[in-house]
């Protein structure tokens, strides 16, 4: 539970409101309002109560049908005519073991890979933080691609570059509402190419540790592409709570992602779920659906490891046009159908870390396979 109930209805009331409360099931946590402890304040005032719920979570988009189902169910009680609703939304704070090098301000660390290059992973990665925000979170982002930094493009802030006062920590950029730390604010495409592992992984750590992150409930980590390529030399530790994997959907970008699933599963790092990008074309002239890339290959992916298929984007010129243009779907046109599938990932995503509970948290230790 993510803060303390304060009840104060005379226990006749007391029980039917929680009988009602607990009829609505959340739909993320699969579980009553008041046994998921959701429900942190109830009062009444005349004849209206006063409802305060607290989400772990972030779902500030579904707030308005939520409470018009809510206040339905309850204003068939006698005593209650209208409810007044509060709804705040803290995520739990994962529990870091003592191996993992704790990022001071955030909360949770997500990372967001894909077991092959070119599938959507930086775009997926730009777009769920967004959508994060969107649903009422304070998110970063942290571009760890060393070798082909996109982040800085994709956010529009290319131009940013750190400055320090103190000479030991480094300003990050702030764009569309997200705090964004690039490699590629420091140095020139090519400079990064050509860089050996250790060179890259010093590079890494210092960007994560030496960035003045304000207050954040996500850190969304951009991580390189592949599992066996120069990215596993990256041996250190990072504080991680789950991972979203990014795959399109067909044999040979599943079979890449399978080896990223058997990566962080290795490493203890449990998988959030699947974003099955590039899914489907959906032709503008006649509405025809083309699975240019296969069908289900995300699916199959999900069913096989019993993780979450997180969601399913369509192969879109939108999707690319605005984020290759620094103006990311979710930025550009926040309440279309696209955004929408990017928030509903947002919701699973950051619910799934709450369903993990405290075992969530443990460190990735990338090593050469
Ligand atoms: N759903 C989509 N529809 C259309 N274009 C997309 C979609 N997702 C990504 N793209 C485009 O595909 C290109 C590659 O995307 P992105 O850079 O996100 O891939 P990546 O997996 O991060 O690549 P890399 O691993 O090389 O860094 C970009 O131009 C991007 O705009």
């Amino acid at each position: 539970m993510s803060q303390q109930q304060d009840f104060q209805l005379a226990p006749e009331l007391l029980a039917p409101v929680l009988a009602v409360l607990n009829q609505q099931q959340d739909p993320y946590l699969e579980q009553g309002l008041v046994d998921a402890g959701i429900v942190v304040k109830l009062g009444l005032e005349g004849k209206q109560l006063q409802l305060g719920l607290c989400y772990p979570y972030t779902c500030v988009s579904t707030y308005r049908d939520r409470v018009m189902s809510i206040t339905k169910a309850l204003v068939v009680i006698d005593a209650i005519d209208e409810v007044s609703c509060e709804i705040d939304f803290q995520p739990p704070k994962a529990q870091f073991n003592d191996k993992a090098s704790k990022i001071d301000n955030i909360k949770h660390v997500i990372a967001v890979s894909s077991g092959k290059g070119g599938v959507g992973k930086s775009t997926t990665a730009v777009n769920f933080a967004l959508a994060l925000a969107a649903e009422g979170a304070k998110v970063g982002i942290l571009d760890a691609d060393i070798y082909g930094p996109s982040v800085p493009i994709m956010l529009g802030v290319q131009d940013f570059r750190p400055t320090s006062a103190d000479g030991k920590t480094m300003s990050a950029a702030y764009a569309h509402g997200i705090t964004a730390q690039s490699i590629g604010f420091m140095i020139q495409d090519e400079q990064a190419a050509v860089w050996r592992g250790p060179m890259a992984a010093g590079a890494l750590g210092q960007l994560i540790k030496e960035t003045e992150w304000p207050e954040l409930d996500y850190l969304v980590v951009d991580m390189p592409p592949g599992t066996g390529d120069i990215q596993l030399s990256l041996s250190q530790h990072v504080p991680v709570s789950g991972a979203v994997v990014v795959t399109t959907p067909q044999d040979i970008a599943t079979a890449d992602a399978k080896k990223g699933i058997t990566m962080f599963n290795k490493t203890n790092i449990p998988v959030l779920g699947i974003v099955e990008n590039m899914s489907f074309y959906l032709c503008p002239e006649c509405g025809n659906k083309d699975h240019i890339f296969g069908e289900d290959g995300g699916l199959n992916i999900a069913k096989r490891y019993k993780v979450p298929l997180l969601g399913r984007l369509p192969l879109n010129t939108q999707i690319r046009n605005e984020v290759d243009n620094g103006n990311p779907t979710l930025v550009a046109d926040p309440d279309g159908d696209v955004s929408a599938l990017y928030k509903a990932i947002a919701r699973q995503a950051s619910a799934e870390l709450v369903k993990l509970g405290s075992n969530a948290t443990l460190s990735i230790e990338i090593t050469e396979e």
